[in-house]
């Protein structure tokens, strides 16, 4: 699939301006797609017409927004991952103040891998000063069962990257217990996410499943999300909110993961894939294959929420 592309400068000014403002830019549009964006220092032309200069600075990104099938979400693939990762933050901060607006707090479920390093623009300016971190609440939609200093921690991956620049309040940091073994943190992990829905700060899906206001998944070049990999019967799980693994073919083997049905109720899925090696599970959840569903990243699909892929050319080369 070809499509065209658009070109986003971002001012490099800082701004402690909240990104809450309704300033919106212009939406755009092309015979291939359009985009709409919302923000104060963001100033677009398309390839076919150029717009002022006055905006642009030091950092231009270019995205393509690429038609796939309804249902599918929407597709966004960014020249690289630096492009990729200040869309992210800008999405990310948008979120974060509707939520807060609208719910009083802001739930957000993070993965493991290489996401963290994809969201390290949420901790410099503007995002920094302007998002009101006290509202968040941080989860894992995955996490190994080892202390929360070692290094295969998805916690310490986490803290080291992201939450020790941000003033996150520690309570609302959500580690598992790593004191005990998997069965029962993903048991008390489980009981931790109830205790959450009854207070509401964690909301909850027409049908009944705790809905995470953002999950933020990466996805391995075996087609897996969360803990949840190709062939393995957690993938069918349709019972428990949150449930264990001591088979995971990618180390460390023990881990807890959340189930398809929490991922799916969420209000908002954001699946960040970079990099060649996942291209074919790119193309196989995304394109015109029919053939019967095999990958985990196939099986992600929201109740009635929103997804986006923020993908680089590299993994959305086969489609
Ligand atoms: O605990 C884990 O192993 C991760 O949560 C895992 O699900 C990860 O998100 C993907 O494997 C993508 O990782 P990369 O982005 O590093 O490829």
């Amino acid at each position: 699939m070809e499509a065209s592309t658009l070109h986003y400068s971002l001012s490099t000014r800082p701004s402690l301006q909240r990104l809450t403002s309704n300033r919106s830019f212009p939406s755009l549009s092309h015979s291939r797609f359009s985009v709409s964006f919302k923000a104060p220092h963001l100033c677009c032309r398309s390839t076919r017409g150029a717009c002022s200069t006055r905006f642009r600075r030091k950092i231009s990104c270019v995205m393509a927004e690429k038609q796939v099938a309804p249902g599918k979400g929407k597709l966004l693939v960014f020249d690289g991952e630096e492009e990729l990762s200040v869309s992210l933050a800008k999405y990310t901060a948008d979120l974060s103040e509707k939520f807060t607006r609208e719910r009083g707090a802001f739930t957000v479920v993070l993965s493991g891998g290489s996401l963290i390093k994809s969201l390290r623009k949420l901790v410099e300016a503007p995002y920094a000063e302007s998002i009101e971190w006290s509202k968040w609440h941080v989860f894992w939609v995955d996490e190994r069962v080892v202390p929360k200093d070692h290094e295969d921690s998805n916690y310490k991956l986490a803290y080291d990257g992201f939450l020790s620049k941000v003033p996150i309040l520690p309570g609302h940091v959500y580690a598992i217990n790593d004191a005990l073994p998997a069965e029962g943190a993903a048991d008390d992990y489980e009981t931790c996410l109830k205790q959450l829905v009854k207070t509401s700060v964690i909301d909850t899906s027409a049908t009944g499943w705790p809905k995470f206001d953002l999950m933020l998944l990466g996805m391995g070049p075996d087609g897996h999300v969360a803990s949840l990999f190709p062939g393995h019967p957690l993938i069918h799980e349709k019972e428990r909110w949150v449930t264990f693994i001591k088979d995971s073919p990618k180390p460390p083997p023990e881990r807890i993961t959340f189930t398809f049905p929490v991922i799916n109720a969420s209000a908002n899925i954001a699946l960040v894939i970079t990099g060649e090696g996942k291209a074919g599970p790119v193309s196989k959840a995304l394109g015109s294959d029919q053939s019967p569903i095999t990958l985990p990243i196939q099986m992600v699909s929201t109740e009635d929420g929103e997804t986006t892929w923020f993908t680089d050319k590299a993994a959305a080369s086969k489609l």
